[in-house]
């Protein structure tokens, strides 16, 4: 594990034991399955594909450790309508929000806001490390959760897996190695996301995904994750067989977030 991806864990640890303390385990775990009517995440980015377009699911981030304060006008519900709205022809088919506040300087409140402001379904960017946070994000109303494979050992991985499941919640699966996407693929999630950033030097290459995508077998929906700025980089993606897409600094710098998603994916 990167010195960075381990640090927000070790702190993970400690935001989970106090959550605890706050709200316990069974409580939070009734709170979840009281929720019901997750929206349909692969549905979602499968309906677009089926239409010929990208499958973009639209990142949502004030900041992040690499970059620092990435956008400061940030706005959760009015970036989240954008998002949805896009051109009018070209919009998300997804939005994914970080909810970690001491590395991206992000809060629950915000995956709350963009979800009441928009019909997308939503993805809970942080980093899982115990199945209370799972239950945690359901209850604040995620339609997925983000499984880094770098940060769980395969057992802990399909647990959360089961436990996604359960609430109906979809799960994305993060690699960023070979060896990373040999133990995604023993769990049952379609959505594979591609990490194009190292994270322990920070570096982007979209050959990462390049390289990777034949690994990947046909029935599993791939994302291409991180360092997609620019329309090269989804045409040379596309051009690969990449149709899905997580996407955040590319949008936060612009003023108006939803049409640089459709300009750069039209
Ligand atoms: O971006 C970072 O600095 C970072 C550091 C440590 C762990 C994760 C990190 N990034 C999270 C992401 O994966 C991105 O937010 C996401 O893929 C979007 O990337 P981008 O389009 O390049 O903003």
């Amino acid at each position: 594990m990167s010195d960075i991806l381990k640090k927000i864990c070790d702190v993970k640890v400690e935001e989970v034991a106090a959550a605890q303390k706050r709200v316990s385990f069974a409580d939070m775990r009734r709170d979840a399955e009281s929720r019901v009517l997750t929206r349909d995440f692969v549905g979602a980015l499968r309906a677009k594909i089926d239409q010929g377009q990208a499958g973009v699911i639209a990142e949502i981030k004030k900041a992040s450790p690499s970059k620092g304060v990435i956008r400061e006008d940030f706005i959760p519900a009015d970036i989240a309508q954008s998002y949805a709205e896009g051109d009018g022809k070209v919009s998300a088919a997804c939005l994914s929000v970080l909810t970690d506040r001491q590395f991206f300087q992000g809060q629950p409140d915000y995956l709350k806001q963009a979800r009441a402001s928009c019909p997308l379904p939503v993805l809970r960017k942080d980093f899982m490390i115990d199945p209370y946070q799972i239950y945690e994000s359901r209850a604040m109303g995620a339609d997925c959760v983000l499984l880094i494979a770098a940060c769980l050992e395969d057992g802990l991985m399909a647990e959360m897996e089961q436990i996604a499941r359960s609430l109906d919640m979809a799960v994305l699966v993060e690699v960023h190695d070979g060896a990373e996407l040999e133990r995604a693929l023993r769990l049952q999630t379609p959505l594979v996301g591609i990490n194009n950033r190292n994270l322990r030097t920070f570096e982007v290459s979209l050959q990462t995904t390049l390289d990777l995508k034949k690994e990947v077998p046909a029935d599993r929906l791939l994302v291409a994750e991180s360092g997609i700025l620019a329309p090269v980089d989804v045409h040379t993606l596309r051009d690969a067989g990449v149709n899905a897409f997580l996407v955040g600094e590319a949008f936060m710098r612009a003023p108006d977030p939803g049409r640089a998603l459709a300009q750069l994916f039209a």
